[in-house]
């Protein structure tokens, strides 16, 4: 029997020019630049540009692409009448799955995979994603549409459709930072996932789509929303201290632990000493909390990781300082995901052209383990 790796740990499957993850020295490369200074320094639409292009734009590129993407911002009247007919109770992974089906069939390159075709459903997808997180997150609290407004930038466009009124720079500025963190991440399930697709020479949208139920799950993006329900079954008390609100977190997690649970929020498959994102994610949280006066928030994030180091050694991942950040932005818990997903586009496309371009039917072997042949009497 040849040799087999559960999970394909520690497998390497394929060459990508698009990020590099390196466990060793922590560090987190896009297209060669750190993900540190793009957070520090780059808007979502310029690593968006560097990652389909594999360099950073000029300002005419950028102008061009700014242009395109402030077009193409509005809900489709069909997605929105798709949107109308699901549940308010469904997952909203469920509605921006299905979105983006109905983008898929709405777009007229969709047969199209030319580099070209490819590029330009990818810009499509960013600019139109928003509005979906956007307005399944008003029609839940009962509230109506709000427009698109193309003299504001991405991040700034997505906090006021979400929330009808224009966020403060330090909020927008956090929301930049946690788009361009979460953009790419190499193989991940959920890349992987669009690539497998991919590889049987299906299309872009079927692709995002399969992606987008990969990241549902809690051991991959679903891991932020876990997060705050974790906040939650701890105990969000506004009127108390850092420490008192650190003193109960350790408790949760000792407790947790003890009963053998898995923590949502915490290790990785790849990082074995902390998550690369993560010191740039907590700066971000850091200022939201300083923002919104929210210390006891902190206490319980400290609280969680102390413990968690103390008991296992297991560093928290991305999920854990982006869940509370969004929570303090005024996100609904359930809408964490989706927002991953708006960032995320940007690395599954760029992958799913990386794929195109240089395509093998991705079909691993299984050793078969059920019953010795048998026959029908
Ligand atoms: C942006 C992202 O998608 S980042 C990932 C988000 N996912 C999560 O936060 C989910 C929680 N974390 C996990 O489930 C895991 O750490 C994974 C799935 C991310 C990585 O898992 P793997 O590399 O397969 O490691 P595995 O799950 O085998 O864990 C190794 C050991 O650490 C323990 N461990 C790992 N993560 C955790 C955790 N979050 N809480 C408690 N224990 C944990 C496991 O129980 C296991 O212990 P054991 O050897 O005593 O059985
Ligand atoms: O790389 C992974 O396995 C998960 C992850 O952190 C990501 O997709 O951002």
């Amino acid at each position: 029997m040849s040799e087999m790796k559960k999970g394909l740990a520690g497998v390497v499957v394929d060459y990508t020019a698009v990020s590099k993850v390196n466990p060793e020295t922590n560090s987190l490369l896009y297209r060669g630049y750190p993900v540190q200074e793009l957070a520090a320094q780059k808007s979502f639409e310029e690593v968006a540009l560097l990652l389909w292009n594999g360099e950073l734009p000029t300002p005419q590129e950028l102008a061009a692409f700014t242009e395109t993407e402030r077009a193409g911002r509005e809900l489709a009247p069909n997605i929105k009448a798709a949107i109308d007919l699901l549940p308010l109770d469904c997952h909203p992974m469920d509605v921006g799955r299905t979105a983006v089906s109905v983008m898929g069939a709405n777009d007229e390159q969709t047969a199209d995979s030319s580099p070209e075709a490819e590029l330009a459903k990818a810009k499509r997808l960013l600019a139109a994603f928003p509005a979906v997180v956007a307005y399944d997150q008003r029609r839940r609290r009962g509230q109506d549409l709000v427009e698109p407004r193309e003299d504001l930038d991405y991040a700034q466009n997505f906090l006021w459709m979400t929330f009808g009124e224009e966020a403060a720079p330090e909020v927008v500025d956090a929301f930049r930072v946690s788009m361009v963190l979460y953009a790419e991440h190499s193989f991940n399930a959920s890349t992987f996932t669009a690539r497998v697709i991919t590889s049987t020479l299906s299309d872009l949208h079927s692709a995002v789509t399969g992606a987008i139920g990969a990241l549902k799950g809690p051991l991959h993006g679903g891991a932020n929303e876990a997060v705050m329900h974790t906040f939650d079954e701890i105990g969000i008390r506004k009127e108390e201290t850092r420490e008192e609100a650190a003193a109960r977190a350790k408790a949760w997690m000792e407790d947790a632990l003890a009963q053998k649970k898995k923590v949502m929020g915490f290790g990785h498959r790849v990082y074995k000493h902390g998550d690369s994102r993560v010191p740039t994610m907590k700066a971000a949280l850091d200022k939201m909390i300083e923002h919104f006066d929210r210390p006891e928030m902190l206490g319980l994030y400290d609280g969680l990781e102390q413990a968690m180091d103390e008991a296992k050694s297991i560093k928290p991942n991305l999920d854990y300082p982006a869940g509370p950040t969004y929570h303090l932005m005024g996100f609904d818990t359930d809408m964490f995901t989706p927002l991953f997903i708006a960032a995320r586009i940007t690395g599954w496309t760029a992958h799913i052209m990386e794929q195109r371009a240089a395509n093998a039917l991705i079909r691993p072997l299984s050793e078969y383990n059920g019953p010795d042949e048998r026959h029908l009497s």
